[in-house]
């Protein structure tokens, strides 16, 4: 089953369009959803969660429609923005009242477990909590009733590589479930590295690529050389070129290319470049 199918989404705003969004996150695996700021990431997550309303194709969340079970569906799923947007006078004390409320499957012990982990103080008010702080009370309120499908939305960004590392930790251990999975939505691409079992590429509201993350790491590879070498790669070898250092860079299908070329392995930044500023 898939945790997330999104076919043909569209939704427009003055001067920017998302259009034929359509890609699936397979339940037990975590999608990598990347792309430059203004891509369109935070639209179509918005657009799953109903915060937007389509206006044309269809998102299916655990095989169901997303706004006409949109109750049910909401309690098996967990959602981190790039902050926490709650009232910053409140406390993570007075949060957890308030969310117990909200959730039948609330895990009070869950919740201050993690706070305790992540060293966040219980009674300090949100606006006197570092950046740091506030992603951690996030992801604890997010995890804390027990979904199945985290929604995540730049969740590490602004955050320093120590943070960063402890919060990806936590991810793989709620990847430990084999029925539960993950929708990442991230710039910083070494985490998706880490993390992502797929990545989707969305660039200028429009999807690039939706693939396994293997795939693209083991069957791409960088060429360098001089215009002469690269136009001695088989046409249908290269997937994009670019300017490089000395010379031009393509992006090539492996297996379609002799091993006399030297190819280097692209990291996903590479590829997301190519994509996003290479030439067909
Ligand atoms: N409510 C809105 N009204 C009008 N335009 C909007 C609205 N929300 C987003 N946009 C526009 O839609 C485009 C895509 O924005 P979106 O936030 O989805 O991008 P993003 O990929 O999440 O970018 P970032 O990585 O910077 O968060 C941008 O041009 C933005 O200005």
């Amino acid at each position: 089953m898939n945790a997330i199918e999104i076919h043909d989404l569209h939704k427009g705003f003055e001067g920017f369009f998302l259009k034929n969004i359509s890609f699936s996150v397979p339940q037990g695996t975590v999608m990598g959803f990347v792309g430059e700021n203004g891509a369109g990431k935070s639209t179509t997550i918005k657009c799953m969660l109903n915060l937007l309303k389509k206006e044309y194709g269809e998102i299916l969340l655990f095989g169901k429609d997303h706004v006409e079970h949109e109750l049910s569906i909401k309690n098996d799923i967990g959602v981190v923005f790039d902050d926490l947007h709650v009232p910053e006078t409140l406390n993570a004390t007075q949060l957890d009242k308030i969310m117990s409320k909200v959730f039948q499957t609330w895990d009070s012990g869950y919740y201050f477990e993690r706070l305790a982990q992540f060293k966040v103080p219980k009674r300090k008010k949100i606006k006197e909590l570092s950046r740091g702080m506030r992603m951690k009370l996030s992801i604890a309120l997010a995890l804390a009733h027990h979904p199945k499908l985290l929604i995540l939305d730049e969740p590490t960004s602004g955050l320093d590589p120590i943070i960063r590392d402890e919060i990806l930790d936590l991810f793989l251990a709620f990847m430990q479930d084999e029925t539960h999975s993950i929708l990442f939505s991230s710039h910083i691409t070494s985490d998706l590295e880490k993390i992502a079992d797929y990545i989707t590429l969305i660039h200028n509201g429009e999807i690039l690529l939706s693939e396994s993350k293997d795939a693209l790491l083991y069957e791409y590879g960088i060429f360098k050389g001089n215009s002469e070498e690269v136009n001695d790669l088989p046409k249908h070898a290269i997937l994009r070129t670019r300017p490089g250092t000395f010379g031009i860079e393509a992006l090539v299908l492996k297996k379609e290319v002799n091993e006399a070329f030297r190819l280097e392995r692209p990291s996903i930044e590479d590829i997301m470049l190519f994509f996003v500023k290479g030439s067909v």
